[in-house]
């Protein structure tokens, strides 16, 4: 008998979401197709606005799509009843929010969130109380940020900005989640701890197997996780693997030129479509259906 092949860790299927509010409406994912594989680990990289924030909430469980199929391990996060949304988001799932405070318990210590989050996620997969192991656990999450010396005995609402963040991190990968999933979690770092940060996010992975979607503006966090997924306007605009980046044809052959060849081939012009042996070029026509100034006669 052969096993039955690993459902993708996140799969998205024509995801929407929509902000309502009495005046207006915000699109903010608009049919969204995204794969991420079991154990690996994608940057999501994308302008301000552009929706990553969302998307990541929508993995997290925070959030319910307003359309659309939205996967975690196979299950279809849409559908769960709250309670069960709840649990596996306690067992499988370590989040960090752009807001380092809001992951926090402000009137605890760090060693004290750590061990809240343990009892949830032990709760969660049915287990009894955190022990020995889940302590030394906690201190070694803690040695690895930074935050082993006098600052272990600071209530975290009391800590700066990049004390919180290192320690949403470790509060977020205390349970050894299945899917940690991280909202800019070097932003108020300096270049070394971030590189710290990302490293014991990479580390835990690979020592879990564990699945890591971050969102980032830094480029050198996009450059040492797996993949790089580009959200423009909504939707999967491009992809890059090892350094080089790729446009996604989207539903409906949909495709977003990246901004840099805006100025070759601006927004509202015509273009013709030339068949090539492996995919297509476009070409600048004029509105007459003329060879556009930059094309050969
Ligand atoms: N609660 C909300 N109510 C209304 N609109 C919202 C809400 N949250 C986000 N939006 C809008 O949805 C769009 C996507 O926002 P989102 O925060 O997901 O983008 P982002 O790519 O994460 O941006 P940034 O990099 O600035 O964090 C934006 O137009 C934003 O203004």
């Amino acid at each position: 008998m052969t096993a039955a092949p690993r459902p993708p860790a996140v799969r998205c299927d024509g995801l929407v979401r929509i902000y309502r509010s009495r005046e207006t409406e915000v699109v903010a994912l608009r049919d969204v197709d995204l794969v991420v594989d079991p154990g690996e680990s994608v940057a999501l990289l994308g302008p301000s606005g552009a929706g990553k924030s969302t998307l990541l909430w929508l993995m997290a469980g925070l959030m319910r799509p307003s359309a659309g199929r939205l996967r975690v391990h196979g299950v279809d996060l849409g559908r769960l009843a709250p309670r069960a949304l709840d649990r596996l988001r306690a067992a499988e799932i370590g989040v960090v929010l752009q807001n380092p405070a809001r992951n926090l318990i402000p009137y605890a210590t760090p060693a004290q969130n750590i061990a809240f989050a343990q009892r949830a996620g032990r709760a969660a997969r049915g287990r009894g109380w955190p022990g020995r192991r889940e302590r030394d656990r906690a201190a070694e999450l803690l040695e690895r940020v930074s935050l082993g010396g006098p600052v272990a005995r600071t209530r975290a609402g009391r800590m700066s900005g990049g004390e919180q963040q290192r320690l949403a991190v470790a509060v977020a990968l205390a349970n050894r989640p299945r899917l940690l999933l991280a909202d800019e979690p070097t932003s108020q770092l300096d270049a070394a701890s971030g590189r710290a940060v990302i490293e014991l996010i990479k580390e835990t992975a690979a020592e879990t197997g564990a699945t890591v979607v971050v969102v980032t503006h830094d480029p050198a966090v996009g450059a040492a996780l797996d993949r790089t997924v580009t959200i423009r306007d909504g939707r999967v605009g491009a992809e890059g693997r090892h350094g080089e980046d790729f446009v996604v044809v989207g539903r409906e052959g949909a495709v977003q030129l990246p901004p840099e060849y805006h100025e070759l081939l601006p927004p509202g012009t015509m273009a013709r479509i030339e068949a090539l042996e492996d995919g297509v070029a476009l070409r600048r026509v004029d509105g007459t259906g003329h060879p556009g100034d930059g094309e050969r006669p």
